[in-house]
């Protein structure tokens, strides 16, 4: 799915408007009416819902909502604000229509908010999409009113102070809800974990813009559900061998990190290539030959760490990285294996290091190489960034620039293509904060390089069945007791 930006949703509102066609008071209808249908299923009819409303288009959704609630037996309170501005045609409209129902209480300073009782859901219609500036004067200190509360609070399309698709300064006043109910697609803004409390648990509701502008419209950030990496899965063939899936090779572990090498071995195993070799320090060898049947073992000269490169003729891709350590041969090593390797590369964990510390060796990496780095190793590659925009931005400017994928680590991991389009993934849970997810991943994705899918395809299919399967096991188990090998044992398409 495309994440659009704000001034695109705007265009999308206005093509579908033209098109379909639809008057914009209608489709402001149909938006408020996709809202009541999520929050029916949501909150029961019993509870009260009290509306806050701007005077922007995201009000006029406000108002339509508190009708529509109001006529389905919800009991509704509207309140609207005297702050400076215009208030927009559509919400005018539905000022009119909303008469009928309720008769809306004004709010002109903060000395008349109301007590809001324990069992009112609030709904947040201050303002959406259209937001331009800093909240200030009375709206910000209703939102400061609204946040101290302890009701629930809905948001409208998106949580009112929030920006679409740019970052806030640390001080600004947002509304912190419970849910956003956003409207046909995600917003860039939620993709941060910045804004974590400034989008409680988010929802999209279809609102029917137009499948055309959605199709003809470039976009540069993405959201990945079930369809779009489902669509990416290779099918197995019938007469197909272990040959047919290839052979990867992971250069893994060290003295007192074996856990990681086992780690990715076994995840790469599950997702299916048809050959394993480990290439571990020559204490790893026991461990993962009892740990590790299904794949073969070659073992470097030095004990306690990698030093060796193997014959990379064998193998159909290569991972590097987990539990390796940043010792001078491990540093030699990666020299010669970017030097040298004529397959696709999977860099993790203290391989990334490796790369930070000896930046001569960025401009080595072949094309399509993927990096996986968590936010700090992320930052000593590619410096500081200020907020999650700008980091964004230097994980785009830096795939490009070296026309690496970088799966950059986190809630809503971004994949970031070497054209510098982002990947947002749909999957994975707070459980996954835990050692070794990152060596599975690694393990995962270079299975799929094994198997020859595009590398595109290996990291974006790869994070997503990573966080399915973490939240999978998080099902079973619950997140908190959620390890790194619960991860492996639920992978599975
Ligand atoms: N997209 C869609 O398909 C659909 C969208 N819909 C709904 O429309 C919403 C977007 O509507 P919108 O553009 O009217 O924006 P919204 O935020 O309500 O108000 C903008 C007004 O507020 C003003 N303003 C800005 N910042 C301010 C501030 N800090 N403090 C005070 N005022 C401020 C701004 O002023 P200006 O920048 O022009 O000076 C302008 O006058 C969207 O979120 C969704 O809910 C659905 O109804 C139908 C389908
Ligand atoms: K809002």
């Amino acid at each position: 799915m495309k994440i659009f930006n704000a001034q695109q949703i705007r265009d999308w509102d206005a093509y579908t408007i033209a098109h379909e066609p639809v008057s914009s008071l209608d489709l402001m209808e149909r938006a408020s009416q996709a809202f009541v249908k999520w929050f029916c299923n949501q909150f029961v009819q019993t509870r009260p819902v009290w509306v806050f409303c701007g005077k922007g288009n995201n009000g006029g959704d406000g108002l339509a909502i508190a009708r529509i609630l109001s006529t389905g037996g919800y009991d509704v309170q509207v309140y609207t604000i005297d702050y400076p501005g215009k208030a927009s045609a559509d919400y005018s409209a539905n000022l009119e229509r909303l008469k009928s129902h309720i008769t809306p209480t004004q709010i002109a300073a903060i000395t008349d908010f109301p007590e809001v009782p324990e069992q009112v859901v609030c709904i947040d219609a201050l303002l959406g999409t259209g937001l331009s500036r800093p909240v200030e004067g009375l709206l910000s200190e209703i939102i400061v009113k609204l946040n101290s509360l302890t009701n629930k609070i809905v948001s409208v399309d998106i949580a009112s102070g929030l920006y679409t698709d740019q970052s806030n300064a640390q001080d600004d006043v947002i509304v912190k809800p419970h849910f956003t109910v956003t409207f046909q697609c995600p917003k860039l803004s939620f993709m941060m974990p910045q804004n974590a409390h400034f989008t409680g648990s988010w929802h999209v509701v279809p609102i029917g813009l137009s499948e055309e502008y959605a199709q003809q419209t470039p976009a540069s950030y993405y959201f990945t559900e079930k369809k779009a990496a489902e669509t990416r899965i290779q099918p197995r063939q019938k007469f197909s061998h272990k040959g047919t899936f290839g052979h990867a090779l992971l250069v893994a572990g060290s003295f007192g990190k074996m856990g990681a090498a086992v780690l990715s071995g076994k995840a790469c195993l599950r997702s299916g290539a048809g050959l394993l070799t480990m290439h571990v320090p020559a204490c790893g060898y026991e461990i993962m030959q009892i740990s590790l049947p299904e794949a073969m073992t070659t073992v470097d000269k030095h004990e306690k760490i990698n030093t060796q490169l193997p014959e990379l003729d064998a193998y159909s891709a290569v991972g590097i990285g987990p539990g390796i350590g940043k010792e001078q041969p491990t540093v030699e090593l990666v020299e010669k294996l970017l030097d040298t390797i004529g397959v696709p590369l999977l860099i993790d964990a203290d391989a990334l290091n490796i790369l930070s510390e000896n930046r001569q060796l960025l401009d080595k990496l072949p094309a399509k190489t993927i990096l996986t780095p968590h936010p700090k190793e992320f930052q000593r590659l590619a410096g500081d960034s200020s907020n999650e925009f700008e980091r964004l931005e230097a994980g785009r400017q830096f795939a490009i620039r070296h026309q690496v994928i970088i799966c950059l680590k986190g809630a809503n991991t971004a994949v970031i293509l070497s054209n510098g389009d982002v990947h947002f993934n749909s999957t994975g849970n707070a459980g996954m904060a835990t050692g070794g997810t990152g060596d599975v991943l690694s393990g995962i994705i270079t299975s799929l390089l094994a198997q020859k899918y595009p590398a595109e395809d290996a990291a974006i299919l790869g994070v997503y069945e990573h966080g399915l399967a973490g939240d999978r096991a998080a099902a079973r188990r619950g997140q908190s007791a959620l390890i790194a090998s619960d991860v492996v044992e639920y992978l599975g398409w």
